[in-house]
Parts: structure tokens; sequence; C-alpha cells
């Protein structure tokens, strides 16, 4: 079985950055809990039908695909109804990513999961690596990435583990802070250590 590492990080820390990076100068298998939370409630899943029983025919957009903004603020105003939906579909989200890390074939693997500790998605890789940033630093980059406001950048990461948390938990952490080059070059570092730990398991 391939070495696998967890990576984590709040909004707008890293992740996206850090496995584009290891996975174009690396070649190094990514598995993205967020692609496969978008897949398993694609139009035609048992998982999207399931929703519309339970929420009504006006979760849906016009299309059949699922309306996400009316989900999400379903979920925001009811704690009953986060709990459900989400005993739904994290079951499924770890089953397709426990496949697509059976199936990876690159020296190690990596999943990547905004919400690797708090879904203990942790517990299915060897080893964590968190993409650390100040949180002043995490709101800039992710309104400037997605035109978001402030306060809705501040309204995820309010849902989201601690920091200080997650630095904790993780076996190895990557200071953000500089320069995407210095983010490289953290990268470059720990890949050699990884490439070390996965011909030794
Ligand atoms: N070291 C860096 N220097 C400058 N910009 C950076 C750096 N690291 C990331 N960014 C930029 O910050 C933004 C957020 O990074 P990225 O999308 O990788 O975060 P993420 O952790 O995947 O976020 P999310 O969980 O919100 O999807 C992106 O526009 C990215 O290009």
């Amino acid at each position: 079985m391939v070495y696998k590492i967890g990576i984590t990080g709040g909004i707008g820390s890293g992740k996206t950055a850090a496995t584009d990076y290891l996975a174009n100068s690396k070649q190094i298998t990514i598995v993205d809990a967020d692609i496969i939370a978008r897949q398993v409630v694609e139009p035609g899943s048992s998982a999207l039908s399931v929703i519309t029983e339970h929420f009504g025919i006006q979760v849906l957009l016009e299309d059949g695909s699922l309306n996400r903004q009316y989900l999400r603020q379903l979920i925001f105003n009811s704690s009953v109804e986060k709990k459900w939906l989400e005993s739904l579909l994290h079951p499924l989200i770890r089953q397709q990513i426990i496949v697509e890390l059976e199936l990876a074939i690159s020296a190690y693997a990596v999943l990547v999961s905004p919400l690797l500790f708090e879904t203990n998605q942790h517990l299915l890789v060897d080893r964590t690596l968190l993409i650390d940033v100040p949180e002043t630093i995490q709101i800039t980059r992710a309104c400037q990435r997605d035109k978001m406001s402030k306060e809705q950048a501040q309204r995820i990461l309010a849902t989201q583990m601690p920091r200080e948390k997650k630095r904790q938990k993780a076996n190895d952490i990557i200071n953000n802070q500089g320069s995407l080059q210095q983010l490289y070059a953290q990268l470059d570092q720990l890949h050699q250590q990884y490439l070390g730990f996965a011909c030794h398991d």
C-alpha cells in the first residue's frame, strides 16, 4: 500500500498552491476531499436523491444540480439539519477517499482536505502536514482569490478548527506567510523526507 500524507489548513492557507506544486513538480497523486464532496452529490447520485427527498425539490437548481448556496443556508440555520447532512455525506466521502488513495501509484499519495482533523480523515493517512498562516493573511488571500467579503471569509474561518489546535495535531507544519518560492522550498525538503518514509514503510 502506498504511503499517505494528509494535507490540511484553513481557508486561503495555501493547500491548493501546495498540492498543485507536488502534483506538477513531483508527480505526486493528489486526492482532493473537496472534489470528492462535490462528486458524491452530482445529478443522478443516490445522495442527491436522498437530499432532495429530505429538503424538497427547492434544494435543486433548474438544471437538476444541487443548489449549494441554498443548502448552506439551511444547515447554517439548523445544527440538526447540519448533522443529518454530515451523517449522510461523510461516510460516502470517506469511502471514495479510501478507494482513490488505494489506486494511487506515485511514490507517496496526498489527501488534501480542509476538514482533515474535524472529520477524522487523518486516520486514513500515515502522516499529516498543516499549511499554516496567521488568520489575517488567510482572510486577505481568500478575499483576493474569491472576491468574497472580509466578513464572509471570517464566517467560514469561524466554522473551522482553531489554528492552534491544528498546529498541535499535525506531524509537520509549513509556514506559508512568505512567498510562493518559500512555500515550494519547504515542500522540496518535506518531499525528500516523505520519499524516505515511503521507501522504509
Ligand atoms: N505563499 C504565498 N504567497 C502569495 N500568495 C499565495 C501564497 N500561498 C497561496 N497564495 C495564494 O493565496 C490564495 C489562497 O491559496 P490556496 O487557494 O492555495 O488556499 P487553499 O488552502 O486551497 O484555500 P481554500 O481552502 O479556501 O480553498 C490563492 O490565490 C493562492 O495563489
